[in-house]
């Protein structure tokens, strides 16, 4: 195998990264007219887009493990080739990214999740236009069989009729994204048709049928290739099979946009000479470091910090009405009915998500700070003994803890400071949200708890995790920020309202990355919805002004607003001075 040598074709946009960030908004930019370049390092994954990892009992059919929600836990078992190698968190490198491996779980946000932490032109108000443009597309289910009927639902009965007992308040979750606390109710999925759905199966067709859209998977980007602040193209890493070679935006006007994801995208922020000056350094001592752009050219961004996560705190309760399903077992053993119906009619246990998850419920925790932290439970049912249920506590919005992602000399990517409970607010909201729910089960009859046992306290209990909580990993942003307070002179945000990154005048991230702070559930229905709203911010940015000979085009760290003609380049004059000059 070897790569493809790109061509001389030029496109108005790259977008790199095909997951819950890219996909939207390549189709979005194509839709308008322009041409648009989507590389995605991975290889395909749905049967669709041709996809071929499979289990036997889907041979001969057009699907693969990524379609089948009752496979989608199958990354857990086998990880080889789906999973990426250079980040040290569980995150999927095929086409779709998340939104290919994930549970498919799927929530209109609460207005908190953008009015707690989003800036201006970003609020609840200013993102509802997006977010009826999203569930119209993909409005998701809470009974993904095509039957209408719920499988196993033993699990959800016990567990959610205990909280209706308790006083909790049942409810349909996207008809009430704004009541959570003290409420539960079914999953929501983005699945359709009986299939995984989501991005891949919406906003990828409709780009995928215009002439000006092209896809190309197994193709790494290894840094933009910049003159100053102004980005001239992608530069591909040969991967075996794929793209190489360097392929150009449109003279003057393209725009690059990273959707690589939030450790992808750092990465390629770094490689580029993007960053703080310690990552940036570490780059210069890598195989990158003959060829990266000179530091007189860096642009000094806070890339990596204010990290952040939900820290996931696993319990596990067991009852006798609870009924385990073998959705691993799936894999090589599966139950026949099962797969025959879900083969002819898209009904049955496989056409839910492993391992059978829900009942979800909400509660909101006022901490001594004054601020309210969201606590988002999601209950699935494995554990130690057939009648098991884990329920994962999610602390999401409104917790404080931040921390940080840097690349090694290897160039991977990993967490140095992990992001989890690093305020005693942020502890003491999840040790509370134990308690009550602790205080709402213990009149149910033969329910035993088996983590943590009834004689360990809450409190207890979280200081034997702690290292346990600490290795969540799965909803991972925040690491290139969107705010008006500039990184460059010492503020923390890496890109501003329009997403563009600071010290460029086309370069833009829309992925996880630039979410500021926690949301309350799992996100990749947030990153679709700001996707959209990127796109649209984008689309109705003016191109950048172009500077002639002997005009300014940097200053100080690229502070310039407008990049050089055809045939000059920005050259640092001296005196924190650029001008543009002949490029000969
Ligand atoms: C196992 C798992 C289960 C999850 N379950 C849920 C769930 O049920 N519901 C939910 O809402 N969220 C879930 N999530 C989280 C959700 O999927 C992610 O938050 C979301 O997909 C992130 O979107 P993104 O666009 O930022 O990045 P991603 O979706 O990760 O996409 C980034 C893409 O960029 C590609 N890429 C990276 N570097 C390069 C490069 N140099 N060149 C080219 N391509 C590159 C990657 O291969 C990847 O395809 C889960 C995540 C995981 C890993």
């Amino acid at each position: 195998q070897s790569c493809a040598n790109v061509s001389s074709q030029t496109y108005d946009y790259i977008v790199i990264g095909s997951g819950a960030g890219g996909i939207p908004i390549a189709d979005r930019l194509s839709e308008a007219g322009h041409s648009v370049l989507l590389i995605e390092k991975g290889p395909p994954s749905s049967g669709r887009w041709g996809g071929t990892l499979k289990p036997k009992w889907l041979d001969n059919t057009n699907l693969t493990r990524f379609d089948v929600p009752g496979l989608c836990n199958q990354i857990w078992a086998d990880p080889v080739g789906v999973s990426c190698t250079d980040v040290d968190q569980m995150a999927g490198c095929v086409l779709g990214g998340g939104t290919a491996v994930n549970a498919g779980l799927w929530w209109k946000p609460h207005p908190a999740d953008w009015d707690t932490n989003f800036p201006e032109g970003w609020r609840n108000k200013d993102l509802a236009a997006a977010t009826d443009k999203v569930f119209s597309r993909i409005p998701g289910t809470t009974t993904p069989s095509l039957d209408g009927k719920r499988y196993l639902s033993e699990g959800f009965d016990m567990l959610g009729g205990s909280l209706g007992a308790a006083g909790w308040k049942y409810i349909v979750p996207n008809d009430h994204p704004d009541e959570k606390n003290r409420t539960y109710g079914h999953s929501t999925f983005m699945f359709s048709g009986g299939e995984r759905g989501g991005p891949m199966a919406t906003y990828l067709v409709t780009a995928s049928a215009r002439k000006t859209f092209t896809l190309w998977t197994n193709t790494i980007a290894r840094r933009v290739v910049r003159d100053g602040g102004h980005i001239t193209g992608v530069e591909l890493e040969c991967n075996g099979a794929g793209h190489a070679g360097v392929v150009s935006v449109t003279p003057t006007t393209g725009r690059v946009i990273l959707a690589a994801g939030a450790f992808g995208t750092p990465k390629l922020l770094f490689r580029s000479g993007i960053g703080p000056t310690d990552q940036l350094n570490i780059v210069k001592n890598t195989t990158d470091g003959e060829t990266m752009i000179a530091s007189d050219s860096w642009i000094n961004l806070p890339v990596g910090y204010n990290l952040n996560d939900h820290v996931g705190t696993d319990i596990e309760i067991a009852h006798p009405d609870v009924v385990f399903y073998d959705y691993y077992g799936a894999w090589n053993k599966p139950i026949v009915n099962d797969t025959e119906t879900y083969l002819t009619k898209r009904i049955g246990p496989l056409a839910q998500a492993a391992p059978n998850i829900g009942p979800m419920f909400w509660e909101i925790i006022t901490g001594a700070d004054g601020i309210e932290r969201h606590l988002h439970w999601q209950s699935r049912v494995e554990g130690a003994r057939n009648t098991s249920m884990t329920v994962t506590q999610y602390l999401g919005t409104g917790s404080v803890s931040r921390g940080r992602m840097v690349i090694t000399r290897q160039l991977n990517t990993v967490v140095s400071i992990p992001p989890y409970l690093r305020n005693e607010n942020d502890k003491a909201a999840v040790i509370q949200g134990l308690v009550n729910l602790q205080e709402s089960l213990k009149n149910v009859p033969n329910l035993t708890w088996i983590t943590p046992k009834a004689n360990v306290t809450a409190a207890q209990f979280l200081l034997y995790l702690h290292d346990v909580a600490r290795t969540t990993g799965l909803f991972c942003k925040g690491t290139a920020k969107i705010g008006t307070d500039d990184g460059r002179t010492g503020g923390s945000s890496v890109v501003d309202l329009n997403t563009k990154v600071y010290g460029t005048d086309n370069l833009f991230v829309v992925d996880a990355s630039i979410i500021p702070g926690h949301i309350t559930g799992n996100p990749s229905a947030a990153i679709v919805i700001l996707s959209e709203h990127a796109s649209t911010k984008i689309l109705a940015l003016a191109p950048p002004a172009v500077g002639k000979l002997g005009d300014t085009c940097g200053g100080k760290d690229w502070k310039g607003s407008f990049h050089c003609a055809e045939g000059l380049k920005c050259a640092v004059a001296g005196l924190g001075i650029s001008l543009c000059r002949s490029s000969s």
